[in-house]
């Protein structure tokens, strides 16, 4: 199987299987129109054309990858313009630099992030949200986007290149002051990386998968 291998014209999008909730990206990315494999090999990686990296725990992702001798090959392959959409953990494995993270712990990067770990802090560690997200909300008949955020970290600081797509907003919709969290980045985009601080596949909303399955497409062509 080849890179173009889309036998029906639908661009293949792997989900690294090493943790997470797969199943529910697969199915957000087959709604949006691609066609979701999973991936666990070097040889299954090579096959794709965009890939999902799911939330779960960085930690314990970071050393399954270099476990399953994955971690080097992944990093290559970003550095070459594989597009990769990051979910909450998968954010924290593509920012250039963690806080918050353990002694040992590693990303592959290839955003130019600062992402802090566990941001939000005990008390409002699990919650869902309304957000405008940019090239979903802003499109015409645009909606805010349902997002579900466990344990989930913000981006502290992106560099130049980086296109922010979504903050926290200052007030949450009952009219309550958000606090810390106010202004944080919960969404980027850094050239064909995509990366949520939130989990988009369990709200059964598949546009944030739209936006990526857009961007594996428009790489494909140039
Ligand atoms: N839902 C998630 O992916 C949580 C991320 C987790 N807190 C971590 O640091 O990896």
């Amino acid at each position: 199987m080849t890179a173009s291998a889309g036998v029906d014209g639908r661009p293949v999008v792997g989900v690294l299987a090493l943790q997470g909730d797969v199943r529910e990206h697969a199915a957000a990315l087959e709604q949006a129109g691609a066609r979701a494999v999973g991936v666990r090999r070097v040889s299954e990686l090579e096959a794709v054309e965009g890939l999902v990296l799911p939330g779960g725990e960085s930690t314990t992702i970071d050393k399954l990858l270099r476990l399953f001798e994955l971690a080097e090959p992944l990093r290559r392959l970003i550095g070459q313009g594989l597009p990769v959409f990051g979910s909450c953990a998968g954010m924290i494995l593509l920012a250039d630099r963690i806080e918050g993270g353990t002694a040992d712990q590693r990303t592959l990067g290839g955003m130019d992030v600062v992402v802090r770990r566990n941001a939000f802090g005990r008390q409002v560690d699990s919650f869902e949200a309304d957000l405008q997200v940019g090239g979903i909300s802003d499109l015409p008949g645009g909606r805010p986007v349902r997002t579900a955020f466990i344990r989930a970290p913000w981006v502290e600081h992106a560099g130049p290149d980086v296109e922010v797509l979504a903050r926290i907003p200052d007030r949450w919709a009952d009219g309550s002051a958000v606090g810390p969290a106010a202004g944080k980045i919960v969404a980027a985009r850094h050239g064909r990386l995509l990366a949520t601080a939130f989990h988009p596949e369990i709200t059964g909303d598949a546009r944030v998968h739209g936006l990526f399955v857009r961007l594996v497409q428009a790489s494909r062509r140039s």
